[in-house]
């Protein structure tokens, strides 16, 4: 069953570089996942095919009209009615890799990209699922928001990524930062890499780059560790990092 995603934008053509390479193209083109692309404008039904107009209040900036963006997602939902609807905003809950495991189970979300000063509040409240932030920060539009998660999501398909392990092992994985990553030659002149890495043992390469993992996230994001805990193993290997590289 694929993932359908229904996306409601005013510059459909920006989804191209989703549609066009890389793991999302792939499995847009096998069908592990569906996209699909309504303009509010052909919702219009005046001359001028108005979506905004300027805030009640006074202000800078427009407001995107309720109407045009009611009878997309009207359409959307006739299109998709298992699916649900999540505005992008930097008004929305903070997305992260947990989320987009959340966001990955469900079979279809219409996804709702605001322009301009964003949307008529009484549309959020009464078409609007969910609503979710990529990070706290303001862009120009919701549209590369709902691609960073479309990428997210689809990445997590089963069967999206070549060798169904790199998924599971992507960093943000089990609350981690990644471990380094080297690849030949062996010895160039910015370094040599880790002869761990390059014997056979695959026991000690396993704890040597999850010692990486939890050593680089207890030095680079203490927020990350603190919400996960740690197992008793974890604790000794990150005792480990901490001893070999105190100053
Ligand atoms: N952090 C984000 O996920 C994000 C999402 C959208 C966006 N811009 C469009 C927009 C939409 C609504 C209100 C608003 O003020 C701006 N910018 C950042």
């Amino acid at each position: 069953m694929p993932t359908r995603f229904d996306v409601i934008t005013l510059f459909p053509d920006l989804f191209r570089i989703l549609l066009d390479q890389g793991v999302t193209g792939r499995a847009l083109a096998r069908g592990l996942a569906e996209l699909h692309l309504w303009n509010p404008r052909d919702f219009t039904h005046d001359v001028h095919r108005t979506v905004d107009d300027r805030p009640y209040g006074g202000g800078p900036g427009m407001v995107m009209k309720v109407e045009p963006l009611r009878e997309a997602i009207q359409a959307a939902r006739a299109a998709a009615p298992q699916s649900r609807v999540a505005y992008l905003s930097p008004q929305g809950r903070v997305l992260d890799q947990a989320a987009m495991l959340e966001i990955a189970a469900c079979p279809g979300w219409i996804l709702l990209a605001g322009r301009y000063e964003g949307v008529d509040e009484r549309l959020i409240e009464s078409h609007v699922d969910e609503e979710w932030s990529i990070g706290d920060y303001v862009l120009s539009g919701g549209e590369l928001p709902a691609m960073v998660v479309m990428d997210a999501v689809i990445r997590l398909l089963p069967g999206a990524l070549g060798h169904a392990d790199s998924a599971r092992q992507d960093s943000h994985m089990d609350g981690l930062l990644d471990c380094p990553h080297y690849t030949r030659p062996e010895r160039i002149e910015e370094g040599s890499v880790p002869s761990v890495l390059i014997g056979g043992d695959h026991a000690a390469i396993k704890r040597w780059r999850l010692r990486q993992a939890l050593g680089r996230t207890w030095q680079r994001r203490p927020d990350l560790l603190k919400r996960r805990g740690l197992s008793e193993a974890e604790r000794t290997l990150l005792d480990e990092f901490i001893l070999a590289h105190r100053e």
